[in-house]
């Protein structure tokens, strides 16, 4: 595909987003349409696409109209290309440039949905705005070492993958170059690396674990914080989820891993007590707009709302299940205040003690996140 015919597409595509197809369906409906997109255009076309999501107010704004086309258009305006050399209406580019441009105002120029900005304003402080632009580009990919973390640097280099040392997390690379590569390298599928966010491991890290613990992930979705804490000590690890579904792959990447992981029912998970529970919950992802961009723009004050009340609900059913002196943590990859410390003040009262809590922002390199860790005090 011509550079031009790769954006007539992402121009398809984004008009199927707007009018509520999700864009990975939108996507993938593309890509079986179009057998003769290799896989450099599909991979071209998937990056013009989110690029836009995530800016789609300024470039908006820039490309004249919230369109498919008005965002392919500003998202070339702000890089500074040159749009008529690429939308001549030959082939399969579009058609000529006739739209106008305003630079974006505020707000619109930071991508930020107008109702949460006071939200998030009051929350980061004076990282408002340097927050914001983070969250405008692209996130950083990182992998997880399970042994050694030079020793999985040279593996990945055999293999054509550029990896180095992120200061988050002691398990964490940051790769550079190659990043399409992982998937099918020996390193991943060896069970050497795993992906995970830089954030998402320190988080980890920051859980005071010890060896022979009996642990419970209430909100495992696919596992990824189960697989690091099993990796940082040998516990008796139990994962649950509301959903089943969400835990599918959960055994797989744990026997790639060579961990111990019992998948247990709400019933199950109810029935025993732990040394330590933690509680990745669901939660607005405004840490993660960058990796999920879309998740910005399906927000709403009332979204919001249940998430709080889902989250003040997981609070209340995990904190009996925490024994006498043991631990519960809670983390959410939110930068919103009623996600965060708003809903651990519940909690506060002579039966616990916090004992840490740890705000990781975009600007670390990884992805938004918070967590506290919280001691349940014995009765005297
Ligand atoms: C932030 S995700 C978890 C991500 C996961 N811990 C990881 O590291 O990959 C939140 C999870 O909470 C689950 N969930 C939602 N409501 C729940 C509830 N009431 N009880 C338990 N899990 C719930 C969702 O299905 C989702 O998988």
């Amino acid at each position: 595909m011509t550079p031009a015919a790769r954006l007539s597409a992402a121009i398809d595509i984004l008009d199927r987003w707007l009018a509520g197809t999700p864009a990975e369906k939108a996507l993938t409906n593309w890509g079986r349409a179009s057998r003769f997109a290799g896989s450099g255009d599909r991979a071209a076309v998937r990056d013009i696409v989110f690029g836009a999501i995530r800016c789609r107010r300024s470039f908006a704004a820039l490309g004249g109209a919230e369109t498919g086309r008005g965002l392919v258009l500003g998202g070339l305006r702000a890089s500074g290309q040159d749009v008529d050399a690429l939308f001549t209406g030959i082939g399969h580019a579009p058609a000529p440039v006739t739209e106008g441009t305003r630079p974006p105002e505020g707000l619109e120029a930071l991508d930020c949905p107008e109702w949460l900005g006071p939200r998030l304003q009051s929350a980061l402080g004076s990282d408002f705005a340097p927050v914001m632009e983070a969250l405008r580009h692209r996130a950083p990919v990182f992998l997880r070492s399970l042994g050694d973390r030079d020793a999985a640097i040279a593996r990945l280099a055999e293999e054509g993958i550029t990896a180095q040392a992120h200061p988050l997390a002691s398990t964490a690379l940051e790769v550079t170059d190659g990043a399409r590569r992982i998937q099918n390298s020996a390193a991943y599928t060896s069970g050497a690396v795993e992906l995970q966010d830089a954030a998402s491991q320190a988080l980890v890290e920051a859980l005071p674990l010890a060896d022979g613990q009996q642990v419970l992930d209430f909100c495992a979705g696919g596992g990824g914080k189960s697989l690091a804490m099993a990796a940082r000590c040998d516990l008796r690890l139990f994962a649950h989820d509301r959903s089943a579904e969400r835990m599918r792959d959960l055994p797989i990447r744990a026997a790639r891993a060579g961990a111990r992981i019992t998948t247990l029912t709400t019933a199950e998970a109810l029935g025993r007590d732990y040394d330590l529970v933690l509680a990745d919950v669901p939660c607005s992802g405004s840490g993660s707009w960058r990796r999920a961009p879309e998740g910005k723009w399906l927000l709403t004050p009332e979204r919001l709302e249940g998430l709080v009340q889902t989250q003040a609900a997981i609070l209340e059913q995990i904190a009996p299940l925490v024994r006498p002196g043991g631990v519960l943590a809670y983390a959410t990859c939110s930068l919103l205040r009623e996600e965060n410390g708003d809903q651990i003040a519940r909690l506060a009262g002579p039966s616990w003690r916090t004992e840490a809590t740890r705000t990781f922002s975009p600007l670390e390199g990884g992805d938004g996140f918070f967590v506290a860790v919280l001691r349940k005090l014995t009765v005297a």
